[in-house]
């Protein structure tokens, strides 16, 4: 599989070609185009061309059998697109076979029922005394945006480009994507399979190559563009907020986070266990939701963290951090972590395999404790496979921890007692809560964080909103 940019209803290679690393072992495993700004002008005039032609005058039911035949097309070549998954992100095979590649069928598939079936509001409206009848029929319909931005990140690299790129298209806009440098091959796979499906050309584009002053830049800065759709870090974000600030772009984020765990004296402790393993250590902590916080109630306290802390030395099957780079990051903060005066319970380096993965970029499931709520480790996103762990005492000081971060995405709860769930959950400032659970994912409910974790939701309607415009309209009778 050799990276290409889509434009146009074309593939090419364009542009000074940089190297892809195996994060499993660091050999060079391919090379990727570097879209330079013509390339990305040219996707953008293409989707203009494409959402101002046959792509715009496609009818909603004609864009979600294009979507089904998306998925059916990422079915047929599934042992492909997870194998590319796999090999671009290091990540263990049965997590792409699970989650990345089914959840992008399922992208594809639950807009495409959702935005066929969305019915649109209508109102009788009478007004005494205006000329005539006084009476009009108020309706709305929605316009596609036109051209939409989609950058998107290097962790669930196919399931967040089509979280993005299937309701965007089922609410009929044109799409120019920018996956991460880190992460190319299942999106040029995804357009071979769009490609294969007949969308009319234009309607998807895809450029690779870096963000900052490249690719992603030229992109997000372009005056062409009607919406940027974007997930990845807080900076990054802000960064792209400021170019689209010049001409009053709409934007969707997706951000980072910090996300806490709260554990009470009455949760199921094995559970609660068990559950902050998965979501401390899923991925490697390489996921948005993960959790690096977690608060236990004080008479649990000792119970919690040391058959956590043994669950976490006992781990094997895990994924490197997605480059050496990020791996220097990640164990910088485990340095910092002991600087601050952390005690560390488990990990805090690097493993030593004896074989091909020692030349990887690996590092420890950890965890530490001892920290106050200032320390950078508590406040900063590791975005790795650590947590640290600190005691609470009663429910308002558990929810006064967790809301004191600058960050606001996912929270978990854990507890056996239903009123104090109802009563905590909808109080932590976090744009989604799971009790007794994490990351079970419905795909109509929001998506999304609040502070500095995001603007806006997706999901569901939530996408569908974002990616068109009500029009109201009145017609005297
Ligand atoms: N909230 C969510 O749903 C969610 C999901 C996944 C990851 N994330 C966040 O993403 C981060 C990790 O992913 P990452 O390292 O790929 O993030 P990143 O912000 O470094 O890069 C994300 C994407 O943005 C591009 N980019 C970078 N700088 C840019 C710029 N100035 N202009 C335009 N594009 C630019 C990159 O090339 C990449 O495609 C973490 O902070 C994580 O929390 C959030
Ligand atoms: O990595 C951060 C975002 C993850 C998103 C999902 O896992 C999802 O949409 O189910």
């Amino acid at each position: 599989m050799k990276p290409a940019h889509y434009v146009n209803g074309a593939f090419t290679a364009a542009g000074t070609a940089f190297p892809l690393r195996s994060p499993v072992d660091g050999r060079e495993i391919g090379t990727v185009p570097e879209a330079s700004r013509e390339t990305v002008d040219e996707a953008v005039r293409a989707a203009r061309a494409a959402v101002e032609g046959p792509w715009g005058r496609t009818s909603v039911e004609e864009r979600c059998a294009y979507l089904r035949r998306i998925a059916d097309g990422i079915e047929a070549r599934f042992d492909e697109f997870v194998a590319a998954e796999v090999a671009d992100t290091g990540k263990p095979r049965d997590l792409a076979a699970t989650v990345d590649i089914p959840r992008a069928i399922g992208n594809f598939r639950s807009y495409a029922d959702l935005a066929y079936g969305r019915p649109e509001r209508a109102y009788p409206t009478t007004v005494p005394g205006w000329s005539g009848s006084g009476r009009a029929l108020n309706y709305t319909v929605r316009r596609p945006l036109g051209v939409v931005a989609v950058i998107s990140p290097w962790n669930l690299p196919l399931l967040l480009l089509t979280w993005k790129v299937a309701p965007a298209l089922a609410a009929g806009n044109a799409v120019v994507a920018k996956p991460s440098e880190e992460t190319p091959s299942t999106a040029t796979l995804l357009a071979e399979v769009i490609d294969a499906a007949g969308l009319p050309a234009g309607a998807f584009n895809l450029v690779h190559g870096h963000g900052a002053n490249a690719a992603g830049e030229h992109l997000t800065a372009h005056p062409g563009v009607d919406a940027i759709a974007f997930t990845g870090a807080s900076a990054t974000g802000s960064a792209i907020m400021r170019n689209a600030a010049a001409h009053v772009t709409p934007v969707s984020f997706e951000l980072g986070g910090k996300n806490p765990a709260l554990v009470f004296e009455d949760a199921d402790l094995e559970e609660a266990v068990e559950g902050t393993l998965r979501s401390s250590f899923t991925h490697s902590g390489q996921i948005c939701l993960c959790t690096e916080r977690v608060y236990v109630q004080r008479p649990v306290y000792d119970a919690f963290v040391e058959a956590l802390a043994e669950r976490a030395r006992g781990l094997r099957d895990y994924g490197p951090m997605i480059s050496a780079e990020h791996r220097d990051k990640v164990l910088s903060y485990y340095r910092l972590a002991v600087e601050e005066g952390a005690t560390v319970l488990a990990g805090g380096g690097v493993p030593v395999f004896g074989d091909a993965r020692d030349g990887g970029y690996y590092v420890e499931p950890t965890v530490v404790a001892g920290l106050p709520q200032t320390a950078r480790t508590v406040r900063e996103e590791v975005f790795g496979p650590i947590c640290h762990v600190a005691p609470f005492d009663d429910e308002d000081e558990a929810v006064r921890l967790a809301n004191d971060s600058p960050y606001g995405l996912a929270a978990t709860v854990w507890t056996t007692d239903l009123s104090r769930a109802h009563r905590v959950a909808p109080r932590i400032e976090a744009g989604i809560v799971w009790v007794n659970c994490w990351n079970l994912r419905d795909l109509r409910t929001p998506f999304g964080g609040v502070k500095a974790s995001g603007i806006g939701r997706e999901g569901g309607e939530y996408s569908l909103d974002f990616f068109s415009e009500p029009v109201n309209v009145c017609v005297k009778i």
